[in-house]
C-alpha cells in the first residue's frame, strides 16, 4: 500500500518488530515517531500507528492523539503492544484507557510482546519495582489481567512476539483499504 504510513514508538523492540513485519506484508513507508512531523504524514491516506503498553498508555501516542484534527480526514489505525494476553477485552480496555470518544471509532489491534529483565533500563527497573508493590497489595483474584501478566512477565524473561498475531491486521487491511 504506497500511500500508508506506519509509525511505531518501541522501548524494547517488540513494537519495531512488528511494525517492520507490517511493513514487509504491506509496504508503504515506515517511520520512528520520533523521526516523523505532523507535516510529513499530510501525503498519506492511511496511517497506522504501534506503540508498547506501558502502565495501560500506548507509548507516544500523544503524537496521534494531539493532532488528531490535522488527521480526521485519513484512515487511521492503531496497534498496541504488551505484555498481556490476548483476550477480546483487551482492544475494549486499551481503547477505554487511550482513546477519547471522538477516536473510539479507530480500529485497534493487541500483539503480545516481550519482556527481559535483562534489558530492562534503570527508570523502568525502579517503576516496575513500585508497581511490583502496588500490584501485590491487591488480592490476586482482583488483579487486571494485565496487572497479572506483568506480575508473572517480570518474574522471567519471556518473548511472544509472533508473526502470526499480526494477521488479523493485514486482513483487514486487505479487506478495507486495498487500492
Ligand atoms: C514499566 C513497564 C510497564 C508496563 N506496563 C504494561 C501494561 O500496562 N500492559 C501490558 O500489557 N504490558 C505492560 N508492559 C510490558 C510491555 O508492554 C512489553 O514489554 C512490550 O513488549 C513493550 O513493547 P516495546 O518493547 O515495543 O516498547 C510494561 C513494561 C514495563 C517495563
Amino acid at each position: 500500500m504506497v500511500n500508508t504510513a506506519i509509525i511505531y514508538q518501541s522501548k524494547y523492540g517488540s513494537t519495531e518488530k512488528y511494525a517492520k513485519w507490517l511493513y514487509e506484508e504491506i509496504g508503504g513507508d515506515l517511520y520512528k515517531k520520533s523521526d516523523v512531523s505532523i507535516n510529513d504524514l499530510k501525503k498519506y491516506d492511511t496511517i497506522i500507528y504501534g506503540g508498547g503498553l506501558y502502565i495501560t498508555g500506548i507509548a507516544g501516542f500523544s503524537f496521534i492523539k494531539n493532532n488528531y484534527k490535522y488527521l480526521e480526514d485519513k484512515k487511521i489505525i492503531v496497534f498496541a503492544v504488551g505484555a498481556s494476553p490476548f483476550d477480546t477485552g483487551i482492544i475494549f480496555e486499551i481503547k477505554g484507557n487511550n482513546f477519547p470518544n471522538e477516536m473510539k471509532y479507530i480500529p485497534c489491534f493487541y500483539f503480545r510482546g516481550a519482556f527481559d529483565d535483562r534489558k530492562i533500563k534503570s527508570g523502568d527497573k525502579i517503576l516496575i519495582l513500585l508497581l511490583k508493590k502496588l500490584i501485590s497489595k491487591k488480592n490476586e483474584l482482583d488483579y487486571e489481567d494485565w496487572e497479572k501478566a506483568f506480575i508473572e512477565s517480570t518474574e522471567d524473561s519471556q518473548d511472544w512476539t509472533c508473526k502470526e498475531y499480526l494477521k488479523p491486521l493485514v486482513e483487514y487491511i486487505n479487506q478495507n483499504y486495498k487500492e
